[in-house]
């Protein structure tokens, strides 16, 4: 069932075109990535989502809701964790808590929320003396506060070191375990890669591709790519003959073969047939940084 349905979205702030024709429908209990560069129409997607911008054109429902017209319906079903988002510096976290629970009827239990997003030795220390990775924690925490059945979280882990990033993956993972469904709005490959089930590609404010990780990868497939440093010359023919091989070079001392998805076996057991050590061995397949160039004609610089 669709919680989130989006049709035919546009917004322009002056002659910027934010957004153009967007639609994509978010099912409960995905995580749904919105994934783009910077400037792609992400955030502004978001924000009509959350009633926060008025859409120029375009049908927008949040479980059912019209965040227009049922604003404060909404507020109470749909949690944002927006990229701006300033806690007052001195509240401390537990405070921060009790405070954003009051806006909802019912709110979600603290205790469980502090346990869940890993912060229960913080809950009396002030906000600026956390961690970034505690910061962005209580951020979703606040995302959580009124038992939301929809968390749109937005960049969530820009800023974090690597290690703080993965517990924070980790996080997302739990709350969706909860029952919340989650739009995750990210330029971080990995971490769509790594956490949601479905992705909207979108660039210069358009979709270009709704899929899975490895959907979107399929789409850009060309097979597999090996490479390897034989421990004796050899004739490429020997390669170039077996039908899962589509091309085979050498440069350098480096044989660079590739071909179709049985590759490896095939290269792998003519090698040892004739007695050949492959060193350096290495297998590359399309990733969803490929897709992203297929799809959008350009590199994910940011
Ligand atoms: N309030 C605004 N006034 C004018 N232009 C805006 C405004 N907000 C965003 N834009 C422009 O609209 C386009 C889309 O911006 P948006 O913030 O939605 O993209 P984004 O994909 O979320 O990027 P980022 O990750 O950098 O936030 C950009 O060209 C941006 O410069």
């Amino acid at each position: 069932m669709a919680v989130i349905e989006i049709d035919g979205l546009h917004k322009r702030y002056g002659d910027t075109i934010a957004v153009r024709d967007v639609s994509f429908a978010v099912d409960e209990g995905e995580i749904f990535g919105i994934l783009g560069r910077n400037g792609a129409g992400k955030t502004t997607t978001v924000e009509c989502l959350a009633g926060l911008r008025r859409p120029d054109a375009g049908m927008v429902r949040a479980l059912g809701l019209d965040p227009q017209q049922d604003r404060s319906a909404l507020r109470q079903v749909l949690g944002i964790q927006l990229q701006a988002s300033k806690i007052a510096e001195r509240l401390r976290v537990r405070e921060a808590l009790d405070l954003f629970a009051s806006f909802y009827d019912k709110p979600a239990d603290i205790d469980e929320l502090l346990r869940l997003l890993d912060l229960e030795e913080k809950q009396h220390t002030q906000f600026r003396r956390l961690s970034g990775g505690q910061q962005q924690r209580l951020s979703i925490a606040l995302a959580l506060i009124g038992n939301p059945r929809v968390a749109v979280l937005d960049e969530l882990t820009t800023g974090l070191d690597p290690r703080a990033r993965r517990d924070t993956w980790e996080m997302i993972e739990r709350v969706r375990a909860s029952g919340v469904t989650i739009v995750l709005v990210t330029h971080f490959m990995a971490e769509a890669q790594r956490l949601c089930d479905r992705i909207a590609v979108i660039d210069a404010g358009s979709v270009v591709a709704i899929d899975s990780p490895a959907g979107l990868v399929a789409r850009v497939d060309t097979g597999q790519h090996l490479s390897f440093r034989p421990s004796t010359r050899f004739d490429l023919a020997m390669l170039t003959e077996l039908p899962e091989v589509h091309d085979a070079r050498e440069d350098d001392g480096q044989i660079l073969v590739t071909g179709g998805t049985e590759l490896v076996q095939a290269v792998t057991a003519v090698l040892a047939r004739n007695h050949i050590v492959a060193h350096e061995l290495r297998v590359d397949q399309a990733d969803l940084d490929d897709a992203f160039v297929e799809l959008t004609g350009h590199r994910f610089d940011s």
